[in-house]
């Protein structure tokens, strides 16, 4: 009975091993693909911890080259940095990489507890498509054009604010003032609220998206998870309610649910049709979407709109905060700016700041040149629908291809001396030299930044009016080297400290 017992006991072992450890890890193997050796149930995570996402990246891509796998925990993830194959995938064979990573574990049920539905990023093809189709014309040039004047309001508000920086001599921490007017100008232009959040007027939203933004362990814990999915249930359920995070989720949620309610309380039809508006007059009656529909329930409407909130705020504060500091230590360049905008106003006196802004080119290549160095979505992700093979290379079904951004804008094949700020790389003569997927700091294919457009238009114009009057300059507490903090999107760790001086013009 007892040997029956220890026999029992050994096979339990050797499944357990054979399902949860080895199993697993040979995911990659069976397709004739490299990976970094594994340690069982946590994978590749401790590689990640010690270094960080992006120079594990480069190191694995040392010795495996441009197309190798990992795993978090037992989720297998295929990073690609051959930009012929990303070609194929995010643009030819798009219709077979349309999703993107699925989200699962406690973020899951972080948002459940907040009630919110699934967000674009993770949405299916289905719930894509028809999610897509209703809020594209919210970012058609004409639109943009026509809320250009509430960004303009909050430049003016921010150059008020700058004023009162460059009176003191030690700087300010710029990247929570960007933020601020970030998400001053997605509240007023995609939801129709004016509310001052630069003069300190509901700062408890952007300490709420703040808070969501900011890398952590769960995502990371999340994926550990994926081999014993109860777990994920049960610490779900037993963390998700004591967590900060479900608080913010919480805070910006209820946020957007008022706002939402107030537009239904409005008698009069709202004529300046923004985000908000095109979302409402897609719901669908009873909440029921027939196939093929351009509908939305209440609870897509709800998510989506925070999704948009949340996303305007963070990479466009951290693209404009990126800018300022390598503007600052790059000074010859940050001249050769002001001087092109200063002579632009001369021969154009009477110029719209958008105007202004969508005419300097050197503004244009500054803007790109800052992306390609800090890229504010450092990565992204398509998921395999069915088994491909792209130039010699088979991609399994179900895996999960990941697109390090911030490694291509930095790859030393691609870019000569990537780590010198050099904007003239974008100007026409040098441009072509670049291969088109090498710098995608909004993606690339259909299902690429709905936003680039608006968050061009708002970063040039802030820039444009910023710079016609002072300048940055490093502070004694500027960070140099700057630390960035790198999750799915990429802010300064420590925030930006730089000093703001009139520029002379
Ligand atoms: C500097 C600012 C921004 C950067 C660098 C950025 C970057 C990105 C990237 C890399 C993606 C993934 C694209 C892909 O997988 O191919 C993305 C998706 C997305 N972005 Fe942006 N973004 C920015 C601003 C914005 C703004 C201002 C909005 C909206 C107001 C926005 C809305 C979205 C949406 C809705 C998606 C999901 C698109 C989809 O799944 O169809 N983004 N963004």
């Amino acid at each position: 009975m007892l040997y029956l017992g220890g026999i029992c006991f050994l096979i339990t072992l050797f499944l357990f091993w054979y399902k949860f450890m080895y199993s697993p890890y040979q995911f990659f193997k069976k397709f004739g693909l490299h990976s970094p050796p594994t340690v069982p149930f946590f994978g590749n995570i401790f590689d990640i911890f010690k270094v960080g996402s992006i120079c594990a990246l480069k190191k694995w891509s040392k010795e495996y080259g441009k197309v190798f796998g990992y795993y978090i925990g037992a989720q297998p993830y295929l990073a690609v940095l051959d930009p012929d194959i990303l070609k194929e995938i995010m643009i030819k064979k798009f219709d077979n990489f349309t999703e993107r990573k699925k989200e699962f574990g406690f973020l899951t049920e972080i948002r459940k507890k907040a009630k919110i539905s699934s967000i674009m990023l993770s949405m299916n093809k289905q719930d894509w498509k028809r999610t897509r189709a209703i809020v594209n014309p919210a970012f058609s040039a004409k639109k943009l054009k026509m809320v250009s004047p509430l960004i303009e309001r909050s430049c003016d508000t921010l150059v008020e604010i700058f004023s009162d920086i460059s009176r003191k001599n030690n700087g300010a921490e710029l990247w929570r003032i960007f933020g601020q007017f970030s998400m001053e100008v997605i509240l007023a232009t995609a939801f129709g609220c004016q509310v001052n959040i630069l003069k300190g007027e509901k700062n408890f939203l952007t300490e709420a998206a703040t808070g969501i933004f900011t890398p952590n362990l769960y995502n990371l814990l999340s994926d550990l998870c994926t081999q014993i999915p109860f777990s994920i249930k049960f610490f779900g359920l037993f963390f998700a309610k004591r967590l900060k995070l479900t608080q913010y989720h919480s805070t910006a949620r209820n946020f957007i649910f008022h706002v939402i309610n107030q537009r239904h309380l409005q008698s009069y039809k709202n004529t300046n049709v923004d985000l908000l508006q095109l979302l409402m007059e897609a719901k669908a009656e009873d909440d029921q979407i027939c196939p093929g529909s351009k509908q939305l329930t209440d609870e897509e409407i709800t998510s989506v709109s925070l999704f948009f909130l949340l996303v305007g705020y963070d990479t466009s504060a951290s693209l404009l905060g990126f800018t300022a500091y390598l503007l600052a230590m790059n000074p010859d360049k940050q001249n050769k700016l002001s001087q092109e905008i200063n002579k632009y106003y001369q021969c154009n006196k009477d110029s719209s700041l958008y105007d202004a802004a969508h005419s300097i080119e050197y503004l244009d290549w500054v803007i790109k040149e800052s992306q390609r160095i800090y890229a504010p979505a450092s990565m992204t992700f398509r998921e395999c629908e069915n088994t491909c093979t792209i130039n010699g290379v088979t991609i399994p079904a179900g895996c999960t291809v990941m697109i390090p951004i911030q490694v291509l804008h930095q790859s030393v094949e691609h870019w000569e001396q990537p780590d010198i700020f050099r904007p003239e790389r974008f100007s026409p003569h040098e441009k072509e030299s670049h291969h088109l997927m090498c710098f995608m700091p909004f993606g690339a294919g259909p299902r690429n930044c709905i936003g680039i457009k608006f968050a061009l238009m708002e970063a040039k114009m802030c820039l444009t009016s910023l710079l016609r009057k002072y300048k940055f300059e490093k502070a004694p507490d500027t960070q140099v080297p700057l630390k960035t903090r790198i999750g799915l999107t990429q802010s300064p760790a420590n925030g930006i400290f730089l000093r703001v001086l009139s520029n002379g013009f």
